[in-house]
């Protein structure tokens, strides 16, 4: 695309690509200066334009100008990139329905859900935490909510594809950061908002303003769905100019879920909407997925398709990878994958846990927690594990440079009286609570979910996942048949 396409008075040059990183810059492409955490992109105007960068979009000045650059300043380099990102692409979040998701947990689970049931009768894509996926596309994650450049880029991709709509995890991080300042978004769905990320945020307030951004932002034409149960509701649509639509289970809601039956393989409710009711059946287990499920349904239905159209297609929802995964390998006891790794979800977990497994009988859960985020929530984990558990195996979970000892250690500070022990390697400790669990019993594998990495001193390494560390044991040690760990 032309230079001059992008900015009013700019030189005909051709700009091949957008870039905000030196190591990543190839010939004719469009580099701008972010002024990042640990660096400012300014003071790598140099090294890219040797690299044949052709034009450099700036807010502080510039030492050198070399000829055949063109050098264009602005008050606000990131605000600049959303907009060209959006333009370079030719605006594809205009030309999608695009579903945006906040929240502290239960985003990919929504986001998973729309795309599997509005692709019936959408074709719709993903961008998430799981990955970037849309037809029989699908590409590893980048970040929950990737920078401007690379979303634009893949909604482009989708729309070329054949892609109507797309559903967009929204993080915190992503809106504090402004990622998404240029994404037209035609439904915001809020779905709670409890402790996590306060490392970044710094407090709760900052956290709920950095989600509110979504709503603020959204267009008068469009539709905010929010859980009307969780106390932030309501200051999360203040000064929201759309359409507002509320969903929940104890308060009064536009879509709300009653006569709730959760069972171990699968769940039914009444979802009452305008008077009247609908019983949905679905494979979806555990009280937070009745909401996930009610924003989900929500959102589609308020982008135009009937709630009775919708129906069938939630009994038999596509499982996301890690979230309440069930590894039945025929054992004689429950075992589960979950990434819960906020208090919230931990407390959500264990109630479900505790309602599948019989009086006398037990549960093991085995965690840990992240290493340099969120230290405060490790004792918090321990106090919500000491209600609900009989036994508990503390472990690794993405320690990065701190000792996973001395992270178990914080999370004993809140174990009062349940059993506990520390098995560092996490495929010991997954196989320690599966060959102790008895007939019945409930084994509990938190905090990575389908995470086939761990964070630890030197960076990202890899892990085999849970779910497969878990089936290996079962197989192997549980059932005595014959079984190669997976690479
Ligand atoms: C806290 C955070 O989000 N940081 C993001 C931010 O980093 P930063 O501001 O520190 O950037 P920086 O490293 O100082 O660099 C500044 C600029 O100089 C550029 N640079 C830097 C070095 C160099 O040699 N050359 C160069 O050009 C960088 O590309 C950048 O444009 O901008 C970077 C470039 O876009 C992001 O990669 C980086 O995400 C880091 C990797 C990250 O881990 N983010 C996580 C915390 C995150 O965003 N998570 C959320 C939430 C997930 C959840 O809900 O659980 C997510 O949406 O994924
Ligand atoms: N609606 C909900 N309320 C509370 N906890 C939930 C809810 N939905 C999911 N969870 C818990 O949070 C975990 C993560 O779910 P999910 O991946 O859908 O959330 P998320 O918001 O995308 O999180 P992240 O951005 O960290 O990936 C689940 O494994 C479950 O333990």
């Amino acid at each position: 695309m032309k230079l001059s396409l992008l900015f009013e008075n700019a030189p005909d040059i051709e700009i091949g690509g957008l870039c905000t990183d030196s190591r990543k810059i190839q010939p004719m492409d469009m580099y701008f200066c972010m002024d990042g955490m640990t660096f400012d992109g300014h003071q790598f105007v140099e090294e890219v334009v040797e690299k044949g960068a052709v034009c450099i979009v700036h807010a502080k000045d510039i030492e050198t100008m070399h000829k055949g650059v063109a050098y264009i300043k602005v008050e606000n380099v990131n605000r600049t990139l959303n907009m060209v990102a959006s333009k370079f692409y030719g605006h594809p979040s205009h030309q999608l329905t695009v579903f945006g998701v906040t929240g502290t947990n239960g985003k990919s689970t929504i986001t998973s859900i729309i795309k599997d049931v509005y692709s019936h009768f959408k074709p719709c894509g993903y961008i998430g935490t799981i990955s970037i996926s849309y037809g029989d596309v699908t590409m590893p994650p980048s970040l929950t909510t990737p920078d401007p450049i690379l979303i634009h880029h893949s909604m482009k991709d989708m729309v070329d594809y054949g892609m109507q709509a797309v559903a967009l995890e929204v993080s915190s991080h992503g809106l504090e950061m402004g990622r998404v300042q240029s994404v037209d978004f035609d439904v915001a769905v809020f779905t709670n908002l409890t402790y996590d990320h306060l490392d970044f945020h710094g407090t709760l307030e900052n956290y709920f303003e950095a989600k509110h951004k979504l709503f603020l932002q959204l267009k008068s034409d469009g539709v905010a769905v929010i859980n009307v149960d969780d106390p932030f509701a309501k200051r999360m649509v203040a000064g929201c100019k759309a359409h507002i639509v509320s969903y929940g289970v104890t308060a009064d809601a536009d879509y709300r879920g009653d006569n709730i039956h959760i069972g171990t393989n699968g769940s039914t409710f009444d979802l009452i909407h305008h008077g009247e009711t609908y019983t949905i059946t679905t494979n979806l287990v555990a009280m937070y997925n009745i909401y996930n499920l009610l924003g989900a349904i929500a959102a589609m239905c308020e982008s135009g398709v009937a709630l009775k159209e919708i129906v069938p297609y939630l009994s038999e929802l596509t499982q996301v990878d890690g979230r309440m995964e069930r590894i039945d390998e025929g054992q004689a006891f429950n075992v589960i994958v979950d990434f819960a790794h906020t208090p919230d979800g931990m407390e959500k977990v264990f109630e479900f846990a505790n309602s599948i497994t019989p009086d006398g009988n037990a549960i093991i859960a085995v965690f840990g927690s992240a290493g340099k985020r969120d230290t405060k929530k490790r004792k918090v984990f321990g106090e919500i594990a000491d209600r609900y558990c009989d036994s508990i195996i503390l472990t690794e979970d993405d320690p990065r440079d701190e000792n996973p000892r001395d992270i178990a250690n914080e999370i004993k500070g809140g174990i009062k009286d349940t059993n506990n022990i520390f098995i560092e390697d996490r495929y010991s400790a997954i196989r320690q609570a599966i060959e102790s669990a008895n007939v019945n019993d409930t084994v509990l594998i938190l905090g990575k979910g389908d995470e086939v990495f761990m964070y630890r001193e030197f960076g990202r390494e890899p892990w085999i996942g849970d779910h497969i560390a878990a089936r290996h044991v079962i197989r192997k040690h549980c059932l005595g048949l014959e079984d190669e760990l997976e690479k």
